[in-house]
């Protein structure tokens, strides 16, 4: 694990903002099209803010969440919602989303999106976040279909139930975010440092980011 420290979050969001761009210009360079998995929660927004802004070839790239709330993407929990809302507008407008959510049972709607999703593969470029619960995309501690999620043959993506949540999840698979050509792990605040730390210690069953540390660049800022 590469572990970055930031002396304030504004600059970690700008300097990560910085190397995605990077790294999605390089994977332009060896592929037609660059796909850029992307994660939810609260914390990426103003690094979307910043990327939208880049000149890049966003009508190259595809854009998917690495995990879905199992709701509309005009839920305010939608993730792929607050990806329009935040990353797809200005220059990256002209990005192309791929949603996880289909108006389908979390099964049926996630067997059609991991078709679509396989003849893309491998991702170019992944960003991850994590709870203090160490549970990163929706691969959560407790979950009963994680194991699943962390098999070696997992499928793409899993239908998940995260403990305490108010809707069905899917998530990628372990196996598909750590086969990223670039992988990066975005987290701020002391209570996640220490998740990260205590994490590095437990197996992915107890802390499932741990199942992609091994191949990340962790930005941390307080
Ligand atoms: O539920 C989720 O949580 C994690 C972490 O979110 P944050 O609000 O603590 O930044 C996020 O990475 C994941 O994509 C999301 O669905």
């Amino acid at each position: 694990m590469d572990f970055i420290e930031y002396s304030d979050a504004d600059m970690m969001m700008l300097s990560l903002a910085r190397i995605l761009s990077r790294d999605l210009r390089e994977a332009l360079l060896r592929r037609d099209r660059a796909l850029f998995a992307v994660p939810g929660g609260t914390t990426p927004g103003p690094v979307f803010d910043m990327l939208s802004a880049v000149d890049i070839d966003w009508d190259r790239v595809d854009v998917v969440p690495g995990d879905e709330r199992w709701l509309p993407e005009d839920h305010p929990r939608s993730n792929a919602g607050q990806l329009r809302a935040r990353l797809l507008r200005g220059k990256a407008s002209a990005a192309h989303l791929l949603p996880l959510w289909r108006d389908l049972p979390p099964a049926e709607g996630a067997a059609l999106t991991a078709a679509d999703l396989e003849p893309l593969l491998p991702i170019d470029v992944a960003l991850v976040g994590m709870g203090a619960d160490m549970h990163t995309a929706s691969m959560f501690p407790g979950a009963p279909e994680l194991a699943l999620a962390l098999a070696n043959d997992a499928p793409v993506i899993v239908p998940i139930t995260a403990p305490d949540a108010p809707e069905p999840r899917v998530t990628m698979s372990a196996r598909v975010l750590k086969g990223a050509f670039a992988l990066h792990v975005l987290i701020v605040g002391a209570e996640k440092r220490e998740a990260l730390e205590r994490a590095q210690k437990l197996s992915p069953t107890e802390a499932p980011i741990n199942a992609l540390l091994s191949k990340a660049s962790v930005h941390w800022a307080p």
